[in-house]
């Protein structure tokens, strides 16, 4: 291997401050990861490599790639070793991290992948598959058993219940769970680590649908088992991790002495909450930084609401307005006053015993003022259609329920989306190059009478009772014509 390339026989050039905290070669794999992207490695990994510094146990993260068969292919030619750079407007400082002991895409490596999850080693499977890796029904929020992924799935392993090579990672939990229970039977604990409001339960939820769904002979024993032996705790993640740019790969190079084609890069500031319900031994990922609490809701709904709620409103917002960071739309003169704005609206839908909402507003501002980070709007804005439920939908719900009015930022920031979701004649995509698995259905949603676009838009979102909110659909609609014309129309 080449000693240009990061790997352990290149750990040796890199300055005494950017090598890792264990040895990497003393890592066991006690944890299965699906989704080998950014956020994964610059949150999860490093929580897990400075609990495996603190305990003295070193443990290993097998962290499986559902789509892209290079990043696996990537990730053994550096020997699972990769860099987090850690940005702020005083600098950046890249460490390699030492956490995976071993990469596997979903398909191509499914026995091996089966075998591991049925191993007694294994105690904890982690995931970050975003939202589109859930497969839910937009309206019911269950899993969609007529996503033509699904429905190739569950035909897979109806006909070959224990050896079903299936692509989705829903599947794969279902099938490998099972598996174990056929073979050790031990329990194991699968923790959802993506922006997902109860993502514990969302996850409980969709594996158990597609257990059900397959009619194995043995589908009720199974399902029995996994309400006593297998936890699904709910977890809140945070840290402003953007995708990896050509530019951030040169700057790790260019840092380390070394190529690292796995580097990410991401903020100072980083929070992981997790659920006390699990059911196997685990990491201790509270030596590594994390929290262990009884119940997240507070945390959870603190978090997207006013982080990812205030976050997709930016992005759309941003976009109209021609800019392209988070950081680039703090900088005009409305982009603060929209977070604070926006914080206060969504306050009086949050749980007691959360952080404090207009401190919490004045830490986001600060955060995405951040300009070492380039988080690109386009790729916030992309995939609205399953994000905003959480974000948004749930808040304009909570309002109506308390015979609260929806206020001018909410307004503002649902206008900017259906600005952004209008069709672009010369890419056939989205206006500003936002990509969606809706595109097609919100981009039919333009093509009736220009009143009553809103309200169609909100029937994509699954939310027909917010469509049929007059008030809301009528005031958002006025907003459209400023916001063509590049204008944020904030009060
Ligand atoms: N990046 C962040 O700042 C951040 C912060 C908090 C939480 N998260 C959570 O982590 C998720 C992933 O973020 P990321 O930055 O790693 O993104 P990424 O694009 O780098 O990685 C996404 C991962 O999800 C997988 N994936 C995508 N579509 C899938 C599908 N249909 N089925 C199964 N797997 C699929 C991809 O293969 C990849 O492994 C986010 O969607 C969010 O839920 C991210
Ligand atoms: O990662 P996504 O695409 O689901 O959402 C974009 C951002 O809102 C999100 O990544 C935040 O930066 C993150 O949730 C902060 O912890």
């Amino acid at each position: 291997m080449s000693e240009k390339l990061l790997g352990l026989a290149s750990l040796n050039r890199l300055d005494q401050n950017a090598r890792p905290l264990v040895d990497p070669r003393e890592l066991r794999p006690q944890v299965v990861h699906f989704g080998l992207g950014a956020f994964h490695r610059a949150h999860q990994a490093v929580y897990t490599e400075a609990a495996s510094e603190a305990t003295g146990q070193a443990t290993g993260i097998v962290a499986v790639a559902p789509r892209d068969a290079s990043v696996v292919q990537r990730a053994r030619e550096q020997d699972y070793l990769f860099s987090v750079t850690t940005r702020s407007p005083g600098g950046s400082q890249p460490r390699v991290v030492a956490a995976l002991s071993g990469a596997l895409h979903l398909s191509h490596d499914a026995a091996a992948l089966d075998t591991l999850i049925r191993s007694a080693e294994v105690s904890t499977i982690t995931l970050t598959v975003t939202e589109k890796g859930y497969h839910r029904d937009p309206a019911s929020g269950r899993l969609n058993l007529a996503d033509p992924r699904i429905a190739a799935d569950l035909d897979l392993s109806r006909k070959n219940p224990a050896d079903a090579v299936v692509g989705t990672v829903v599947a794969r939990l279902a099938v490998s769970l099972a598996n174990r229970l056929r073979t050790i039977g031990a329990p194991i604990d699968v923790v959802s680590c993506d922006n997902l409001d109860g993502n514990g339960s969302v996850l409980a939820g969709v594996v158990r649908e597609f257990v059900a769904a397959a009619g194995w002979a043995d589908s009720d024993k199974v399902l029995d088992w996994l309400d006593t032996s297998v936890g699904f705790p709910s977890t809140v993640v945070d840290r402003i991790v953007p995708a990896t740019s050509a530019a951030d790969l040169a700057e790790a190079a260019a840092r380390l002495g070394v190529q690292d084609g796995l580097a990410v890069a991401g903020e100072p500031y980083s929070q992981w909450v997790l659920q006390n319900a699990f059911r196997a031994a685990r990491p201790a990922w509270e030596h590594g930084g994390a929290q262990f609490v009884d119940d997240v809701a507070s945390y959870q709904l603190t978090k997207l609401r006013l982080l990812n709620g205030s976050h997709s409103g930016l992005a759309y917002l941003g976009l109209a307005a021609g800019c392209r960071t988070i950081a680039d739309v703090l900088a005009t003169d409305w982009g603060a006053t929209f977070v604070r704005g926006y914080a206060a609206e969504v306050a009086a839908t949050l749980p007691n015993g959360g952080p404090d909402p207009l401190r919490y507003a004045e830490s986001l501002v600060a955060r995405f003022s951040n300009n070492a980070i380039h988080h690109e709007l386009r790729q916030i804005g992309s995939d609205g259609s399953l994000k905003l439920p959480q974000r948004w939908v749930t808040v304009l719900r909570d309002l109506r329920e308390q015979a609260s009015p929806v206020g001018p930022n909410q307004t503002l920031a649902l206008a900017a989306w259906a600005h952004a979701t209008r069709p672009d004649a010369s890419s056939g995509g989205q206006l500003f190059g936002t990509t969606d698995p809706a595109t097609a259905a919100l981009a039919g949603c333009w093509r009736g009478s220009p009143s009553g676009v809103v309200a169609r838009l909100l029937n994509v979102l699954g939310a027909a009772d917010l469509a049929e909110d007059a008030d809301l659909t009528r005031s958002a609609e006025a907003l459209l014509p400023d916001l063509a014309a590049g204008h944020v129309p904030l009060q």
